[in-house]
């Protein structure tokens, strides 16, 4: 057994890849920080662990199993510590940079490698006892061993990375930018410090567990219940364990609303009554895919999905009226049908078996209708501080034309018709659009309209009708907006683009083109929606060129 001491070097910094061939745009955009990315990042499109000091020696200075001590050094994206043994990066889940550790070494690639913690030998001040029983197995959390102030800042500081790396903007206050030369040089970009949560707890309105058989008698709450025979099997539901398809059966989940884990654990019991047997994806055999909860924080109403492999659902008279008898908030029992070979959670068909075919929930004021395929953001509360900074950034007088792109159920667009001329929005999924004009005249807002399409179709057909708007707000799903979109903006020439994203490399990326097509990125407001995991969102201000001259010499 090996003892090596780890040597901290001063780059953790990640090369990227955010997954475009941007074509004939420039070298930064087109790279987007797509040099060296590790093997095992297997999500081309999120930002990729460090590139290794010693990329290209072929005999890594450690072997599998080895035990080693490790100076942590950073973090990745992804939330693992980074350490430097002999020079020789290693990633460590559950490590926090300035900590030291002892590991093992459990996988070596040729230029990196895979440790599991052992013991902390030196604590960072930023750890702290995770609360939640089954962190350490479940992977839905990646940072409840650190201090939530420090999430805050370790967000700000990933979103200057892209901005910075892949971008290659200047952020006011640091040491980065990248650009060559003085021509190059671009101004520096306020990042303003996270927005938090008071209390980062139990925030989620939605829940999609997938389901699992195990052995009846292993798993806590089975014993007692009066249980069909399915060969000694019974349903359970959970997390997938890190980096795994292995269920996790779990009674609680410290971010979920109460509601979702009560009517999770309520859906298990009586499933497991009725002798419901869960999908199993080696065979393809079984019904029950995944039980998705969500609720509205305000008005309290629930829904519940059953995401079925298959149509028929045995006994579903009997477990509507058990769910009913049991759950009283709950407004809307819908089947979804998923019978494909995937691990996309919903499939085509879309069924109401009981109530109504959405729930209501409310956001400042505004009532939205939200049906089971639509997207809602899962944390309402910082929700309404990203979308009125957003509605700030657009700095509405009551006259503009403003395009919201990727507009979901109409959220957005709702906050910003009521201090704007006109909002048009676009999204693909029609069952959204129809709860946006729903949502529309719901909240009696006549000036906005909505068309189901993908943005970067019907965008440019728009601009041939001749809409010619004031401002553009973008929130696109994590890979970003499409290239056709960002040619229309920039064809379009909006006075102003509000960027909200959730994933800062393939923000980054896209504000480098805007940049390069006459843009200038003002200012971003990371905003924390999803305490304790390691996923960042952002709302940027971008303003045309002339714009900035206006407001300057005004
Ligand atoms: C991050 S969500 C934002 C939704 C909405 N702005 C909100 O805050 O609730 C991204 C949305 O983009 C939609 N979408 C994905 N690809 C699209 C495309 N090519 N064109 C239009 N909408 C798309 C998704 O269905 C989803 O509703």
């Amino acid at each position: 057994m090996s003892k090596i001491k780890g040597s901290a070097k001063s780059n953790t910094g990640g090369k990227s890849s955010v997954g475009r061939n941007t074509g004939g745009r420039s070298n930064a955009a087109r790279n987007a920080g797509g040099q060296s990315k590790p093997a095992r990042n297997t999500e081309a499109k999120s930002v990729g662990r460090s590139a290794p000091a010693n990329a290209g020696s072929i005999h890594a200075p450690v072997n599998k199993n080895d035990d080693v001590t490790v100076e942590i050094i950073g973090l990745t994206h992804e939330g693992e510590g980074v350490g430097r043994a002999d020079g020789f990066t290693l990633f460590i889940q559950g490590a926090l940079p300035g900590e030291t550790v002892h590991a093992r070494v459990m996988k070596v690639k040729k230029t990196y490698g895979y440790a599991k913690l052992l013991e902390i030998v030196e604590p960072s001040a930023d750890r702290v006892e995770a609360p939640c029983a089954i962190y350490k197995q479940c992977g839905g959390c990646q940072l409840q061993h650190m201090d939530y102030a420090a999430q805050l800042k370790w967000k700000r500081q990933h979103v200057i990375d892209s901005l910075e790396r892949i971008g290659k903007l200047r952020v006011a206050g640091t040491e980065g930018g990248t650009a060559d030369n003085e021509d190059d040089a671009r101004h520096a970009v306020v990042v303003h410090p996270t927005i938090g949560m008071g209390e980062p707890w139990r925030y989620r309105n939605k829940a999609s567990v997938p389901m699992g058989m195990a052995i009846s008698g292993l798993i806590s709450g089975a014993e007692g219940l009066p249980q069909p025979d399915l060969n000694g099997e019974h349903l359970i539901g959970g997390f997938y364990a890190r980096g795994s398809h292995r269920i996790i059966d779990m009674d609680e989940c410290l971010i979920q609303h109460n509601s979702n884990d009560d009517i999770v654990a309520k859906v298990k019991a009586i499933g497991r009554e009725l002798g419901i047997v869960a999908y199993n994806e080696e065979t393809g055999r079984g019904l029950l895919r995944h039980v998705m909860a969500r609720v509205g924080f305000v008005t309290g109403e629930a829904m519940i999905v059953l995401i079925t492999n298959g149509s028929r659902i045995p006994n579903v008279e009997q477990w509507i009226s058990r769910i009913r008898e049991e759950i009283p908030s709950v407004t809307s029992i819908v089947q979804n049908i998923n019978k494909r070979d995937t691990n996309v959670i919903f499939g085509d068909e879309t069924h109401v078996l009981w109530g109504s075919e959405v729930i209501y929930d409310e956001l400042d004021g505004i009532r939205f209708a939200i049906s089971a395929r639509s997207f809602y953001q899962v944390n309402p509360v910082q929700t309404v501080a990203l979308y009125r900074k957003a509605v700030e950034y657009a700095a509405l007088t009551g006259n503009e034309q403003v395009i919201d792109a990727y507009c979901g159920i109409g959220t957005i667009s709702l906050f910003l018709a009521r201090q704007a001329g006109h909002v048009h929005g676009v999204e693909i999924v029609p069952e959204a659009i129809e709860d946006a004009k729903r949502n529309a005249a719901l909240n009696g807002i006549a000036n906005a309209s909505f068309e189901a399409g993908p943005a970067e179709v019907v965008i440019p057909r728009w601009r041939q009708e001749g809409i010619v708007p004031d401002v553009i707000v973008v929130d696109p799903p994590r890979k970003g907006c499409d290239e056709a979109l960002l040619d229309t903006i920039l064809a379009m020439k909006p006075k102003r683009v509000v960027y909200v994203s959730c994933n800062p490399a393939t923000l980054a990326r896209d504000l480098h083109v805007l940049e390069d097509g006459g843009y200038r990125t003002v200012e971003v407001q990371p905003v924390d929606m999803f305490p304790h995991t390691v996923h960042v969102e952002s709302v940027v201000l971008l303003l045309r060129n002339e714009t900035v001259y206006q407001i300057a010499y005004k």
